[in-house]
């Protein structure tokens, strides 16, 4: 049992064990068959779903092939996912072109695009949130031509995956100042809502990809239950470098690898599903000659078919500087040491480490310029109230490693100094950015340019969305926890006057995505579409026998985090695709 592994793991304080390769827990296949009736590259969400479902019909292989491995024990903990974001090794960054628009108090004023790495892909390091997304969401994309997505068509999608392997928890813990939060809601005209309601506009607790307060990544819903499947080999440390396509007729018929430094070539013979993320699907497709034909004949890659592969790039921009100090504490338990939080945790899978980075409420707001209709958010703000009691730390969570990574975020406060802070997300971003090749080495990072706030109304909204976080500090609701806003400057924007828009645009300027909701760079759409890669079945527009499958083709923005609806484009391509090979679909 999961709990089970993570107890023994924690009580024999085995660090090797939490933070490395935690010794194949499930099979990876050395030895390949010369061909696969799929091929599915990318263990991220819809990849896990596709190597599911696909081979729940015994008369067909499949291979998923993972470039990292499997996820760490550590990662199963909810709390900790921020502070371990990109400390343990298993992910891919990506540095993005300098900017002057945003992310300039980044490393070279670089934005850096985490990507998890490993099975399950980011749904083994992101935050868990659960959320759908909003029925106008799907239903724009049904009425800009895509085909049997709106909302009516992909809600037993949801459903189906909800019902089956995805497994969704409403957060538990309850903080001293939750419910106050939740109260500000009513006082602001706003209603209690749910990640499971059409409409996403109001606030609600978090609701998690959990099992008893623990991780339940892509991997551990869809591969651990099928991973003895004979039909199915899933291969780790396996690095897909080129889909491979005949110049003449333009139909896929393989992929070329390599599996620690051996190269490998496997065929299909029916379909190869590229889920290989937001940025590498569109670095794996131009490699292999589909992309703007401009852009492939100056790094001399032949061209097979010119499509707008890298465009589109959309991402939630989300602002992290908001922060109130409470004269009255209201984030953490009092009388209770991290120990004990933590051994009820581990007994339990209880307390304040089964929330997510400490994220406890979301309110989906609008702003006074939204141009939007009336029931739909542009902004999100993410409220955090967990934190824990830093004058309780003890030597169990520094061996484990835990104290350390907590120092580097905010979630361990002195009691003197408790606060409070939110997270502004921009939710329908007007600008566009790109993805590209820095060159034809398939090792080689692809660049990659946000473009954040280059449409000037998306500059507004998250001004406006800090001023309704400012609003939510000073509101009756919270007022018995003393929240004053945190006057300590941005860096970079100390020469302004703190809370002036001008000071406000600086300090938005100084930061880029903290979320990684990057979207949208082989976007779905029909053929009519002249920007769209894959069509309404997710099939490349011109190429056979090859489909895309994750962030990479949702259209345009959601009103909500993704990965809910990825397990849903998984949970309808694989019908998709069985409709098309043998006619024989799910039945809702
Ligand atoms: C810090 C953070 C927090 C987030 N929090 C949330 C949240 O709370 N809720 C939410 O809904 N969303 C959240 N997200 C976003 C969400 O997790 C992602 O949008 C989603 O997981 C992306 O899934 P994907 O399948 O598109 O791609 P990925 O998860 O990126 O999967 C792609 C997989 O392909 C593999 N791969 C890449 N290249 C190759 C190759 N050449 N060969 C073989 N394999 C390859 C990768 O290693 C990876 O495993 C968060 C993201 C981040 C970064």
């Amino acid at each position: 049992a999961p709990l089970g592994d993570l107890n023994a793991a924690f009580g024999n304080f085995s660090a090797e064990y939490l933070y490395g390769d935690s010794g194949a827990r499930m099979p990876d296949v050395e030895a390949f068959r010369a061909e696969y009736d799929f091929i599915v590259i990318g263990a991220g969400t819809p990849g896990c779903v596709q190597a599911n479902r696909l081979s729940e019909n015994g008369n067909w292989n499949v291979l998923l092939l993972e470039a990292g491995r499997e996820e760490s024990l550590v990662q199963s903990v909810p709390l900790t996912a921020a502070a371990f974001y990109g400390r343990i090794g298993n992910n891919w960054e990506y540095p993005s072109e300098p900017m002057e628009t945003a992310c300039k108090g980044g490393p070279g004023g670089a934005c850096l695009g985490f990507k998890g790495r490993g099975l399950g892909g980011t749904s083994s390091h992101n935050f868990m949130l659960y959320t759908r997304s909003h029925q106008r969401d799907f239903d724009g994309w049904a009425s800009d031509g895509n085909y049997g997505w709106s909302y009516r068509e992909v809600l037993p999608y949801f459903l189906k995956a909800e019902s089956s392997y995805v497994k969704v928890s409403s957060n538990t813990f309850e903080t001293p100042m939750i419910n106050s939060v939740l109260e500000v809601a009513r006082e602001f005209g706003y209603r209690a809502i749910n990640p499971f309601d059409k409409v996403q506009l109001g606030f609600y607790r978090a609701s998690t990809t959990t099992l008893k307060g623990q991780r339940y990544s892509a991997a551990r819903a869809y591969l651990h239950p099928v991973c003895n499947r004979g039909n199915l080999h899933i291969s780790m440390n396996s690095i897909v470098t080129k889909i491979l396509i005949d110049p003449v007729t333009k139909v896929a018929y393989g992929v070329e690898f390599t599996k620690n430094g051996v190269s490998h070539t496997i065929r299909t013979k029916k379909e190869i599903i590229l889920s290989a993320g937001v940025i590498a699907s569109p670095q794996l497709l131009m490699l292999s000659g589909i992309g703007p034909r401009h852009h492939l004949k100056t790094l001399s890659i032949p061209v097979i078919k010119s499509l707008d592969v890298g465009y589109n790039l959309h991402d939630h921009y989300g602002y992290a500087q908001l922060r109130f100090k409470l004269r009255n504490p209201g984030t953490f338990e009092p009388h209770k040491t991290i120990a004990q939080q933590f051994d009820e945790y581990i007994s339990n899978g209880t307390g304040p480490f089964s929330s997510p980075a400490g994220f406890d409420v979301l309110a989906f707001m609008k702003t006074r310029s939204s141009d939007l209709p009336s029931d739909y958010p542009d902004v999100e703000l993410m409220v955090k109230t967990v934190s824990l009691d830093k004058s309780t730390t003890n030597k169990q969570l520094q061996y484990l490693g835990l104290e350390e990574a907590l120092k580097h975020s905010s979630l361990l406060v002195n009691p003197s100094d408790d606060t409070l802070s939110m997270v502004i997300l921009l939710m329908s971003p007007k600008s566009r950015g790109r993805v590209w090749l820095n060159s034809s080495n398939p090792f080689d990072k692809p660049r990659m340019d946000p473009n954040f706030f280059d449409h000037p109304h998306d500059l507004t909204t998250v001004i406006e969305g800090i001023q309704l976080g400012i609003r939510m500090g000073e509101s009756r609701s919270l007022s018995k926890y003393g929240p004053m806003i945190d006057r300590t400057p941005t860096a970079g924007c100390e020469h302004l006057i703190f809370g002036s828009d001008e000071y406000w645009r600086c300090s938005i300027r100084q930061q880029g995505s903290v979320l990684g909701h990057q979207c949208g760079t082989c976007k779905m759409g029909p053929k009519s579409d002249p920007s769209a890669v894959v069509n309404p079945e997710l099939q490349v527009h011109g190429v056979g026998n090859l489909r895309v499958a994750d962030a990479s083709i949702l259209p345009g923005p959601l009103a909500g985090h993704p990965n809910a609806a990825l397990f849903m484009v998984g949970e309808k391509l694989s019908d998709f695709i069985k409709e098309y090979w043998n006619g024989c679909v799910w039945k809702k």
